[in-house]
């Protein structure tokens, strides 16, 4: 479709390929939904994890343990191009997703008070060895922190608080804290459930079905993957690994066995690279393949009043969730775009983290409010977004790129209201097609006879979310510092090409 004058904001947007022959992995990690030995939390994690297997051919093996869970790649996967932000975003949003549908199988008598959230990094293992070291690592804090746990919550339970149980085994190492289980709570460790102390690899296995016999009895056999949860003691020694077929074939086999963690490795696993200061960040999220969930949801065409307003609060949510930090979204179709202030210092302005906790905050928030929206028509299947963060240094620049936004809007929304239009009057949709090609679109809309300015402003102008006007100052006085303050989330569909909404609304893009 046309281009606009503002396209040029597109090259502030940063490659952010993973290089062959790296492995990607993905570790996500949830925003504070544990509760200490819930095993039900971990079999839900786990079952989410199945899924990402079932739903991504790339993704060959998932470890997790407590609320986090890892997810590897093939070595030779050219998933989105290998673009590390929509692997990631992706990963993590359908992750959520899938958590959020079903949380009632896990949790039948506990409704989910709030959209759960996890956020998350890309991984980059140089080699099968850092891949070996790195789930030796992991492995090892699952046990760890396990034991703590272990510790922890039955000193709380006895009647420490939480300040004096953390305080008390500061420092115990793994037999101290056997020790401790044993002596003061006749626990043997080992006997605790192999999910807590080891962790669940998800992983892919073949299996061989017959399918037929030939003429002479011979069986015909076919080669099928399925899925495992298996728990496994050392998943970095040779003898677990190598005897996975897919896992040898798809990322290498470990050649030596590897005892200790090496500190160099560790310190890659946990890089995250920083945002540059002072910049605007917008986080554009959307839809991944929204034409066919609309189909299959049968949404209105072209403009479906319930998605695009289950959209809306989505971002109302996302606004007074990350409130001191985002000041402005804007959205249109399955897409929305946050701007983070300039001055915003949401997890250090990691990247990652910051595209991940938000595009699966708005995931979880759209399956969760679903049926709020669309009352008669269930969810079929998990919908997932993609996320990116560009960096924009001036407001004038970051205008224009909320500016590029809109005419896009503008121009699809003339572009449908043609096209249906001429659906409706009889033509086939190839015939509509060819007969918007390249002509002027405002032209169209004249011969077609469409009222266009009696549309709903919200399909012509998009939804634009922020906060309305208060006194900061009196709210400020009374409540300290809190969401409140900073005054009530509205939606609005306004013109944010011109400067008036802008010189309406000073405090929004003030710094
Ligand atoms: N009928 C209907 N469809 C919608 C509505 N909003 C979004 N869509 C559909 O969602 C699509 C969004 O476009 P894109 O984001 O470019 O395409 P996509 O299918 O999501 O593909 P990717 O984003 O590349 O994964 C539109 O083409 C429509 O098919 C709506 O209100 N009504
Ligand atoms: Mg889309
Ligand atoms: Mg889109």
């Amino acid at each position: 479709m046309a281009n606009s004058k503002y396209e040029y904001v597109k090259c502030f947007e940063v490659e952010d390929e993973v290089m062959f022959p790296n492995i990607i992995l993905v570790w996500i990690n949830a925003c504070k939904i544990h509760k200490p030995f819930d095993i039900n939390t971990l079999k839900l994690m786990n079952s989410c994890a199945v899924e990402v297997l079932e739903e991504y051919a790339d993704v060959v093996l998932a470890y997790g343990f407590s609320d986090e869970y890892t997810f590897a790649f093939k070595k030779s996967s050219k998933f989105y191009e290998r673009r590390a932000s929509k692997v990631l975003s992706i990963i993590t949003s359908f992750f959520s997703s899938v958590f959020v549908r079903k949380w009632d199988d896990f949790f039948p008598h506990k409704e989910l008070q709030c959209p759960p959230s996890f956020h998350g990094r890309v991984i980059a293992c140089a080699s099968t060895e850092a891949l070996q070291t790195y789930l030796l690592w992991r492995q090892n804090v699952c046990h760890l922190s396990n034991q703590h746990e272990q510790c922890f919550w039955r000193l709380v339970e006895r009647g420490m608080n939480e300040k004096e149980a953390c305080d008390f085994i500061k420092g115990f190492d793994k037999s101290h804290l056997n020790n401790l289980l044993f002596d003061e709570f006749n626990v043997n460790y080992n006997t605790l459930e192999p999910i807590l102390r080891q962790g669940s690899c998800v992983l892919k296995t073949v299996i061989e079905d017959i399918v037929k016999y030939t003429d002479n009895g011979a069986p015909v056999k076919r080669h099928r993957r399925k899925i495992n949860t298996v728990h496994s003691k050392k998943i970095a020694s040779k003898k677990f690994w190598n005897e996975q077929i897919v896992l040898l074939k798809e990322l290498g086999g470990f050649v030596e066995e590897i005892n200790n963690v090496i500190p160099e490795y560790v310190r890659s696993f946990e890089f995250d690279s920083k945002l540059m200061p002072s910049t605007w960040i917008v986080v554009r999220i959307d839809g991944c393949h929204f034409h066919r969930f609309s189909e299959i949801h049968e949404f209105v065409k072209p403009n479906d009043d319930r998605a695009l307003n289950l959209m809306n609060s989505c971002a109302v949510a996302v606004l007074e969730k990350f409130w001191e930090d985002i000041v402005f979204a804007y959205g249109v179709s399955d897409e929305y775009s946050f701007i983070l202030k300039k001055s915003s210092n949401l997890y250090q302005r990691r990247a990652n983290k910051i595209v991940s906790a938000i595009v699966s905050f708005f995931t979880s928030t759209y399956v969760l409010r679903w049926k709020d929206f669309f009352p008669q028509s269930e969810l079929k299947y998990p919908p997932s977004f993609d996320g990116r963060a560009v960096c924009y240094p001036s407001t004038e620049i970051l205008r224009d790129y909320l500016a590029w936004r809109q005419v896009d809007c503008h121009i699809n929304n003339q572009y449908n209201s043609c096209f249906w239009k001429l659906v409706a009057s009889g033509k086939s949709k190839r015939e509509a097609q060819n007969s918007l090609k390249g002509g002027q679109l405002q032209k169209k809309i004249e011969e077609l006879a469409i009222d266009y300015n009696k549309l709903p402003v919200m399909y012509r102008q998009g939804s634009s979310v922020y906060r309305d006007k208060v006194d900061n100052f009196l709210i400020l006085r009374e409540n300290g510092k809190s969401s409140e303050s900073f005054g009530k989330v509205i939606v609005g569909h306004i013109d944010i090409i011109g400067s008036t909404f802008w010189m309406e609304h000073p405090n929004i893009l003030d710094e």
